[in-house]
């Protein structure tokens, strides 16, 4: 399994000497090649999910494995090298750097870890022909549509070749075609790359894309669908 969560538990101090449980005893496993969809009402604790499964936040109780390492009991720079290694993350607006290029863009995760940016070229160039973009490569984030600004977002999470790719509310900034054609795209990356992926998101265009789906509720998970149940009604 690339990412298991077993009996998570997470809350926040409310400000007021107490605490607020976002994450009351949620499990959930996505292999690899697969996506898995988590929704729920707005402040079921859908995002904070994700965080404990991008190793940003430690959850208080519980079991957290990303890639085969049980992250649970890592110190905070141990999870951040296996976050550095192992995940990708595609989050709702692209945060792209408006001076840079799709290819700069894709190529700042392999910056920014020190790595050699001359051997990462051609991966990049790949995996931004692989998103449709290979004559868009030159191209500043104003000269993008939306859809091809998520798609150099996309690129950006897999350059690191993670086992675990985490996506909060990836079309939602988008008009249904181009939501569609994102969805299809990850859904195709997430087989084709041996990704684990779990998406969190209200829309319902992206679940359709989903193998499984887990609905939340209260901080916990009430339902668990195959995507098929989903598409279906
Ligand atoms: N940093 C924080 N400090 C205190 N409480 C928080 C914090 N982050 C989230 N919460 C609370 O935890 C609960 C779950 O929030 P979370 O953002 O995980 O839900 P969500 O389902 O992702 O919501 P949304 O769909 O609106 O993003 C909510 O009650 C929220 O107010």
């Amino acid at each position: 399994m690339s990412l298991e969560l077993t009996d998570v538990v997470l809350t926040y101090p409310d400000g007021d000497g107490a605490r607020i449980t976002a994450v009351d005893g949620v499990s959930a496993a996505v292999p690899r090649g697969r996506l898995v969809g988590l929704t729920g009402p707005s402040g079921c604790g859908k995002s904070s999910v994700l965080s404990v499964a991008g190793t940003l936040i430690a959850p208080d109780s519980g079991r957290v494995e990303v890639d085969g390492i049980d992250v649970t009991d890592l110190t905070e720079e141990e999870r951040a090298a296996v976050r550095r290694t192992r995940v990708g993350f595609v989050f709702q607006h692209d945060n792209l750097l408006p001076s840079l290029t799709a290819l700069e863009q894709v190529l700042l995760p392999v910056h920014i870890a020190g790595g050699r940016p001359a051997s990462a070229r051609s991966h990049a160039r790949e995996l931004l022909a692989e998103v449709g973009l290979a004559d868009a490569m030159d191209r500043r984030p104003h000269q993008l549509s939306g859809g091809m600004r998520q798609r150099v977002n996309i690129a950006r999470a897999l350059i690191g070749d993670p086992a675990v790719l985490l996506a909060d509310e990836p079309t939602s900034a988008l008009d249904s075609h181009r939501a569609a054609e994102t969805m299809a795209l990850l859904t195709r990356l997430v087989r084709e790359r041996d990704v684990a992926a779990l998406l969190v998101t209200h829309d319902p265009r992206a679940l359709a894309g989903a193998d499984d789906v887990l609905s939340m509720l209260d901080g916990r998970v009430v339902d668990r669908s195959r995507g098929a149940v989903v598409r279906a009604g």
